[in-house]
């Protein structure tokens, strides 16, 4: 199996999604949300790069959530923390979500064979479900702004790491990707010191959102893999 890691949507764009699973990540916050979302029991995800787009999809049963510059968008029932969704809210509803990064990166990944949403939180499911699909891997880390965010690279490291201990055949890893994996070895017992040191956390903190930051620092400790199935991402 071969592991390519893209450092931000920007590249994504000029990549090879042919054949391949892609994995996008986008830790703060839009893929950690969105995996505690399916988790809580919401029905399915649809992901929008705008908020027109996002309005032009939502039927009137469906929740509309996300962000612009890190708050909820005017008119919308959610923002982009994930302590939103919760069962309560969520049970059932099929949710619009549009984010700056995060759900530009999913549409940017829509070429490869299967597309899987992966944060900190359900890194190790995530690894497990790409490697049941055969195929070689591109991890799209969303990067914030069109620039590399660390705390995406620290969850390619994570993937990785759970890729090369699930796999019992060679997992080639590209020369970004090993930098991942060494940055993840040597930062894993400081998960939130990293996440709050970033540029991303660091923005969050400022707004008052470091709980978000916090619930997004959790590693494992969901089941959830969410794909992409036509338009919608949904639980596998
Ligand atoms: O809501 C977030 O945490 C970020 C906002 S920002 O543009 O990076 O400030 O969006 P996301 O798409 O989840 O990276
Ligand atoms: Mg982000």
């Amino acid at each position: 199996m071969h592991v390519q890691v893209i450092s931000s949507v920007n590249e994504a764009c000029s990549a090879n999604f042919h054949h391949k699973t892609a994995i996008v990540i986008d830790v703060l916050r839009a893929t950690s949300t969105i995996v505690t979302a399916l988790a809580a029991g919401a029905a399915s995800i649809v992901p929008a790069e705008t908020v027109m787009d996002a309005k032009s999809l939502q039927w009137p049963e469906d929740l509309l959530g996300g962000e612009r510059f890190c708050r909820k968008i005017a008119g919308f029932d959610l923002g982009n923390s994930p302590k939103e969704y919760s069962e309560n809210t969520v049970r059932g509803r099929r949710i619009i979500v549009t984010t700056t990064n995060g759900t530009r990166a999913i549409h940017k990944s829509t070429k490869a064979d299967h597309v899987i949403a992966a944060s900190l939180l359900n890194g190790e499911a995530a690894a497990k479900y790409a490697l049941e699909l055969r195929r070689d891997v591109v991890l799209l880390c969303a990067g914030s702004h069109d620039e590399f965010a660390i705390e995406d690279g620290l969850c390619a490291g994570l993937l990785i790491e759970e890729l090369i201990k699930q796999h019992h055949d060679t997992v080639e890893v590209d020369d970004f990707g090993q930098a991942m994996h060494a940055l993840y070895r040597d930062r894993s017992p400081w998960i939130l010191r990293t996440l709050l040191q970033s540029q991303s956390g660091k923005r969050l903190v400022k707004l008052g959102l470091k709980e978000d930051v916090e619930d997004c620092a959790h590693m494992n400790t969901l089941d959830a893999v969410p794909f992409l199935l036509g338009e919608r991402l949904i639980l596998r």
